[in-house]
């Protein structure tokens, strides 16, 4: 087959949220940029991400506010059907086409190479196309963005059976009548509850303690009672010694109890797509875990990567944070500050949602800070009470400086009840001025400031 030579500005090798973001933006700015791409344009988060499951996560919430309806103001039938929500996905998605994506690139006068690409040396990609192999010379250099695969745990049996990812339980148009999840990190729970809300018998097979491990022990607590309390079944501490498939459903041996269900989704996390892009060619290790970026997401020579791949943090809008510092770099404009992942945020869909920024208790006190903090119960407050909801509110402080270095909100709409806290952690206010603010009455964020009292700063 015969080689395509290609000369251009930049190449960005992979297209996930951040190189998206990437091509678009030099592109428009009158760079020539290539952008290879294997999968789908735009990668997990539109496709098999945060916006279908975030879909189907808001047609389960209106359920399960439609079956309080008894006993707060009237009869309300409900009768469950994921069919218009799996349409919404299928609208969202272009039925997995991502020609809206790829449009919009070449629009911006993005050149999309589609194959998987490598690096061949500094500023150098090779891409196996449908046509034969493809060249790319890059004078500026390379952005790296190829994301991240499901990681599939070596459990006995597993690897044979039809098991589901979040790439296959992200396209069905009706709810299984009963599913195993392996893992409860924040896809397991998230879909956990909304298909348990869909009316699926749903069994939680966690290896940790505790669900959502990476946040305050607190919340992942009171989230396995909520999801207890809705009936999900949440085994925490368990091991998952053998799967089998008898060609209708799956066996699971979880410590040495038989569950039997018609569907398996495992959700244990993510490897990232590092071991076949030629890492070795630009003096990296193909083997190491993430790519080590500085604080202008420079990788090496001529070389920047944005997204999962770096470690700073698996969520599009840091992706799209990161991609926004290597257009900068890439262009020149030293105006503006450089990294910072201080007030990182993110929020786990689940009912009550899961917010949180910053530093957990535990990584502010391995950081050696000394730690002040103050939780205060969403439930008891005036907005809770008269919600029914449960959650809290946790706020870790530097007793030293007086700020809040981190934050968890978990209440109804936790994720936007937390961007106060945000705001706190980001722009460094103290414990004292947040404290003499006005929290408007009766709401959730209301809670905060008993909270932020708790500290005793
Ligand atoms: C079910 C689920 C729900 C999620 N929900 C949320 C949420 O609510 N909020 C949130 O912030 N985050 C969420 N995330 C995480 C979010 O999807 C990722 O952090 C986000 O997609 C950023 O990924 P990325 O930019 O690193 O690249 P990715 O989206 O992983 O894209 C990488 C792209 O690179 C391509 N590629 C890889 N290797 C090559 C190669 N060699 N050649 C060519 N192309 C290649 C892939 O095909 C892919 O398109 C969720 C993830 C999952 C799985
Ligand atoms: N709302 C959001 O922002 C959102 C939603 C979904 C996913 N995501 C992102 O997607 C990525 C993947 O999510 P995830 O939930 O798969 O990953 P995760 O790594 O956060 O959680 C995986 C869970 O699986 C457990 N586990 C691992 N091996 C196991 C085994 N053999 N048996 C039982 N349990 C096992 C782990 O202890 C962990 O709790 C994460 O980076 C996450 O941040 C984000």
């Amino acid at each position: 087959m015969s080689t395509t030579h290609r000369v251009v500005d930049v190449v960005v090798l992979g297209v996930g949220s951040g190189g998206e973001h990437v091509a678009r933006k030099l592109g428009a700015a009158g760079l020539r940029v290539a952008a290879v791409e294997s999968g789908l344009v735009g990668g997990e988060c539109p496709f098999h991400g945060c916006t279908p499951s975030k879909l189907i996560v808001r047609a389960a919430d209106t359920l399960a506010e439609a079956r309080r309806a008894g006993e707060l103001g009237g009869t309300v039938d409900v009768r469950a059907s994921l069919g218009p929500a799996a349409q919404r996905v299928r609208e969202s998605t272009h039925d997995w086409h991502d020609d809206a994506h790829a449009d919009s690139l070449e629009e911006a006068g993005v050149r999309l190479v589609r194959g998987h690409g490598r690096l061949a040396g500094p500023g150098v990609v090779e891409v196996d196309t449908p046509g034969g192999l493809t060249r790319l010379v890059a004078t500026r250099g390379v952005v790296l963005n190829t994301g991240t695969e499901p990681a599939v745990p070596p459990v006995d049996g597993l690897a044979a059976t039809p098991y589901w990812t979040n790439r296959d339980v992200l396209e069905i148009s009706e709810a299984p009548r009963s599913l195993a999840l392996v893992g409860g990190g924040p896809i397991g729970v998230e879909l956990a509850q909304a298909l348990r809300r869909f009316g699926t018998q749903v069994t939680i097979v966690e290896a940790a303690p505790r669900l959502l491990g990476a946040e305050e022990p607190e919340a992942g607590e009171l989230l396995a009672e909520v999801l207890r309390d809705e009936g999900v079944d949440v085994r925490l501490g368990a091991d998952l010694a053998r799967v089998t498939h008898d060609g209708e459903r799956f066996h699971l041996d979880v410590d040495g109890d038989e569950v039997v269900v018609e569907r398996l989704l495992v959700a244990t996390g993510r490897s990232e797509n590092l071991h076949d892009i030629g890492l070795e060619t630009v003096g990296l290790d193909p083997g190491a875990d993430h790519v080590e970026v500085d604080e202008r997401m420079r990788a090496g020579e001529r070389l920047w990567a944005v997204g999962d791949i770096t470690g700073r943090g698996p969520w599009t809008h840091v992706s799209l944070y990161q991609g926004e510092l290597a257009v900068r770099d890439v262009l020149g404009d030293t105006d503006g500050p450089w990294a910072d992942y201080r007030a990182v945020s993110r929020v786990t869909f689940t009912d009550p949602e899961v917010g949180a920024v910053g530093l957990t208790e535990a990584q502010a006190r391995e950081q050696g800070i000394d730690v002040a903090v103050g939780t205060a119960d969403i439930g008891s407050a005036p907005r809770g009470w008269i919600h029914q909801a449960r959650g809290l509110v946790k706020v870790v402080a530097d007793r030293r400086s007086g700020v809040v270095v981190g934050a968890t909100t978990m209440a109804p709409y936790g994720g936007e009840v937390l961007g106060l806290l945000s705001t706190a952690v980001h722009a460094q206010v103290p414990v004292s001025v947040l404290r003499t603010m006005h929290f408007a009455y009766p709401t959730f964020h209301r809670t905060i400031e008993v909270a932020l009292k708790e500290t005793g700063l």
